[in-house]
């Protein structure tokens, strides 16, 4: 019931500026009903007429009167009856369809835009997979409904609207007697539906984690190759696809009861209408032929009254797929954006020096990642941070940026805390280098150029060469107009890591913080990296998250963190004479190279 609630505000707020639409629809279908509803006394009139015709043909006497004229013009009526209901159809559909299209439109382009506010928190709890999986099966879903669905709301409660006021015109307490089983119809519709509704909603979730499972398979499948693993990764599969088929089925059967129950009810109600009306015409006030014919018109009615609310559940597995998309857009929509703050300052460069002071931080409530770090940068330093692999060395630029927040503790520019400055003007200051930089569709130009579309060829130019990847480009045959994607480079996993030092350099941040690249590249390579960051770091003050200690020999000081905790604290020299975890750590990497 929470759910259907609230997809009732989630269409009510998409739907809402289609307004003049639906009112033209629901005029139209009322149109269209009454048509309906009056045709058939056109048909009987018409026969009539032509029995009249037919009367006055056979007989001598009257068969100059004979004449066709009534026929001919209650027939045009009956045709024209038809006519308007068919087109008032036509006309909502394709209104109702120019609804679908363009509300669907509107979500994607709401879910993709908050995409862009939310926080990277998020992104990284859930899998790429899910997320997509919001983008096109839910969004489909949403779409089929509206554009099937809708209309079939409209005329099946126009109609079910309909044949009550034709009841009560006729015969009230047959109406009654009619209409008696409508609560245990509904009673049934809810149990049945709450039981489908379950499933389909578990469905989606279901199918949400199998895209995610294909979709983590086909990124790491060079991986699963190499390691001669696609046998594991079938097996992995299939307890995914099998989720899937058992909710599937779970909800096809629950939603596919619920027609035959209704069709069951229909017919019993049919039979009580039958008895019930007989019983009216041996014990009522009526001649016993306008009874019958009175019984006669009511079975047709008990039959129609049920239809609408047969097809309504007809469509009740398309409209439960369309309550439960709504469910997990929503689920995005009511996802906390980052927070900004309210007249915010400009962060202007660092004059001094940036302070971590007493750091404490967790991802998961309760599991906390950093336990008071504190890292003093001054202007113009080189700062290293080195740890073993989950010591939290990421964890700390994830907080410099404010892609999270502290638990306690500060992160502060100056004495200004981090979350006193407007995200954009804290972004454009702080320029980073991901560990795993990522390439967009694109010329190599305009990757170059990602942080300031602006920028002309003489700047990307320059940025290019600073980062040692100038030379590489222009031996292509297309030069910086090459087209490139990030599944389709023609880029090494090293000139990726250059191209996107590249791309920092062309913003020219005042504060660097550059996540090295942990994977092999050859020594070449390798000595570019080095001098493309030598270049990058140079007169910017700058946090570099070092793998490779050969890297970093020259910091001004090396941070190193274990377990969350700073252990040790100084230059190369000094952290080597004290001859403790860092110098252990130096001479187990050098022993390598
Ligand atoms: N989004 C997240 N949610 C929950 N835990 C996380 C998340 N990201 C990282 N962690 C955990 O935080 C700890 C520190 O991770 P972090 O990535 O900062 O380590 P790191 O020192 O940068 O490692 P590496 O050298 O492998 O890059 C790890 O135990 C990791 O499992």
């Amino acid at each position: 019931m929470k759910d259907l609630k609230n997809a009732g505000k989630f269409y009510a707020h998409y739907l809402r500026p289609y307004w003049l639409e639906f009112l033209i629809t629901t005029i139209l279908i009322a149109i269209s009903t009454w048509a309906i509803v009056v045709a058939p006394t056109y048909m009987g009139r018409a026969i009539e007429e032509l029995t009249v015709y037919v009367q006055q043909w056979a007989n001598p006497a009257t068969r100059a009167q004979a004449s066709f004229t009534a026929f001919n013009h209650t027939l045009a009526i009956f045709v024209l009856l038809y006519l308007i209901d068919a087109s008032s159809i036509l006309i909502s559909s394709l209104l109702l369809s120019k609804v679908s299209g363009y509300s669907t439109g509107t979500m994607r382009v709401g879910l993709f835009r908050k995409m862009q506010r939310m926080k990277v928190q998020y992104f990284d709890s859930h899998s790429d997979g899910d997320i997509l999986s919001r983008f096109t099966s839910d969004l489909d879903n949403i779409f089929n409904a509206m554009n099937q669905a809708l209309i079939e709301i409209f005329l099946s409660g126009a109609q079910f609207i309909g044949i009550i006021w034709m009841m009560f015109t006729q015969n009230a307490t047959l109406a009654w007697i009619t209409m008696a089983s409508t609560p245990v119809a509904i009673g049934l519709s809810a149990f049945v539906m709450h039981q489908a509704s379950v499933a389909v909603d578990r469905q989606q979730d279901d199918i949400g984690r199998l895209n995610g499972y294909i979709n983590e398979q086909i990124t790491g499948q060079k991986m699963l190759i190499t390691n001669g693993l696609q046998q594991e990764s079938v097996a992995g599969f299939q307890p995914y696809n099998n989720a899937v088929r058992k909710s599937n089925l779970r909800g096809q059967i629950w939603s596919g009861i619920l027609n035959p129950l209704l069709m069951g009810l229909s017919l019993l109600n049919t039979a009580i209408v039958i008895f019930a009306g007989s019983w009216l015409a041996l014990n009522g006030s009526l001649s016993q032929g306008a009874a019958l014919a009175l019984v006669v018109v009511f079975v047709n009615y008990a039959q129609q009254y049920y239809q609408p609310i047969v097809q309504l559940t007809s469509l009740f597995n398309m409209i439960q797929l369309a309550i439960t998309g709504a469910r997990r857009i929503t689920e995005v929509r009511e996802q906390p954006d980052e927070v900004d703050p309210k007249n915010g300052r400009t962060l202007d460069g660092l004059k001094h020096e940036l302070v971590i002071d007493n750091v404490h931080f967790s991802y998961i409530p309760g599991k906390e990642i950093l336990h008071g770090v504190t890292i003093h940068v001054e202007k113009g330093e080189m700062v290293a941070l080195v740890g073993p692999t989950g010591s939290g060395k990421t964890t700390v630029m994830n907080l410099m940026n404010r892609f999270y927040d502290v638990d306690s503790g500060s992160i502060t520019f100056d004495g200004v805390d981090v979350r006193e400055f407007k995200l954009a003007s804290l972004r454009q200051n702080v320029g980073i280098v991901l560990q795993d930089p990522q390439l967009f569709s694109g010329t190599i130009r305009d990757n170059i150029r990602f942080g300031d579309p602006e920028a002309d060829q003489t700047r990307v130019e320059a940025a290019a060469k600073q980062a040692n990847i100038h030379d590489f480009i222009v031996s292509l045959p297309d030069g910086y107009d090459t087209f490139v994607s990030d599944e389709q480079s023609v880029f090494s996993a090293g000139q990726k890591q250059l191209m996107s030092i590249a791309r920092t350099i062309l913003t020219d941040p005042r504060l660097l913080i550059l996540d090295e690249a942990t994977s092999n590249v050859d020594t070449v390579t390798e000595a570019k990296i080095q001098a493309a960051m030598d270049n990058v770091i140079q007169g910017r003050t700058s946090f570099v998250i070092a793998h490779r200690l050969k890297t970093i020999l020259n910091a001004d000081k090396i941070v190193v963190l274990r377990d969350g905790r700073i252990i040790e604290e100084g230059n190369h020299e000094q952290l080597l004479a004290q001859n403790g975890f860092y110098a252990e750590l130096y001479h187990n990497q050098m022993v390598f190279e």
